[in-house]
């Protein structure tokens, strides 16, 4: 049994099922993403954890013990929201002594222990100052402070990072990532931001409609998707019906379904001589630079398909628009 499990849990909100029968367990001392599409059920299954909402039926288990129907507040759980949930009121020190005041410790203690967070979630000059006197980045660091420094049994964090711009959420990725190891707490990450999924965890599991669609360390789940849906929310799969391929490839196809990623495309001016990969002709009909890839939408007997290009190769396009495409048939996902 995993230290967090949750047992056939089903959601209700009236006549809407909004969780269908959910099973998943989670190890002690890592860092899990539920990851999937607005309104697939992420935060209902995290405030069901979290005591917030009940759930309709099924159970839920934290460190061997049965807590579905245990109040909040004797859950031992911490949460980081959205939205910056500090108290306005109070400094920085004095928020995250909170839980702490709430438990009797000693003011001794109390002081060691802020400080000691302070300091591990880079705010440790920053204790005398009040919310609005931070930044975004930095507000969402003490509420972090303030959820863990009680030691609680599960950390869970519900988006916090999507108020903040994208080059500070990168950053405070990795800041919360290395927090999670540091203190080696258990924590349950929101997002419906794939990459953000990918960079901060150690298993993601994908909702999709109020079911887990796939479980998965990021590279297996984006190296080897399960189903249509999670090749189609992973890593910008092409996703072609067998009809589809056999037109494009001449070759009949192997499943119903045929998805290869748009960097396992390679393009080439003349016939590659390559065994093992599917080679075909194609016609080069746009191209948008996206970072270090140039994405390149290619038609291919009628069937349009993106693949991406190392932009320091891509002068080698320039001047034409048919081309050879080749695909590893190692690379292609039969699903
Ligand atoms: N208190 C509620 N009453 C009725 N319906 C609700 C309630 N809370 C959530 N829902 C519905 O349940 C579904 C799942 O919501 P939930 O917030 O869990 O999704 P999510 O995956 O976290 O999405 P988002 O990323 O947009 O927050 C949605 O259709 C939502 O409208």
């Amino acid at each position: 049994m995993g230290y967090i499990r949750f047992e056939n849990i089903v959601k209700n909100f009236g006549s809407t099922q909004v969780l269908k029968n959910i099973n998943l367990d989670i190890e002690k001392g890592q860092l899990v993403t539920l990851l999937g599409p607005s309104g697939c059920g992420k935060s209902t299954l995290l405030r069901c954890l979290a005591g917030l909402e009940t759930v309709t039926s099924g159970k839920i288990w934290l460190d061997g013990k049965e807590i579905t129907n245990v109040e909040p507040r004797k859950r031992d759980i911490g949460m980081v929201f959205q939205q910056y949930s500090l108290f306005p009121n109070l400094t920085v020190e004095k928020n995250v002594a909170f839980g702490l005041q709430l438990k009797k410790m000693s003011k001794n203690q109390i002081d060691t222990k802020v400080k000691e967070m302070l300091e591990i979630v880079g705010l440790g000059d920053k204790g005398k100052n009040y919310p609005s006197q931070l930044s975004g980045g930095q507000q969402q660091r003490a509420a972090l402070a303030r959820a863990i420094v009680t030691e609680p049994k599960v950390l869970l964090l519900d988006e916090p990072l999507s108020a903040i711009d994208a080059l500070l959420r990168k950053s405070l990725q990795m800041e919360i990532r290395r927090i999670q190891r540091e203190t080696d707490i258990t924590a349950i990450f929101v997002t419906h931001d794939q990459n953000e999924a990918m960079v901060m965890s150690d298993m993601i599991h994908l909702l999709y409609d109020g079911k887990i669609e796939q479980s998965a360390e990021p590279a297996q789940m984006y190296a080897r998707p399960a189903t249509k849906f999670a090749a189609s929310f992973i890593g910008s799969y092409n996703i072609i019906s067998s009809e589809e391929f056999q037109k494009m490839t001449g070759t009949k196809a192997e499943s119903e379904t045929i998805a290869f990623r748009p960097e396992s495309v390679k393009l080439s001016e003349e016939r590659p001589d390559e065994t093992d990969s599917y080679v075909f002709r194609g016609k080069i009909v746009d191209g948008i630079p996206q970072g270090n890839v140039y994405r390149y939408g290619i038609g291919c007997e009628g069937v349009r398909i993106h693949a991406d290009v190392l932009f320091q190769e891509t002068g080698l396009l320039r001047d034409f628009t048919e081309c050879w495409l080749s695909i590893r048939k190692e690379d292609c996902i039969l699903l």
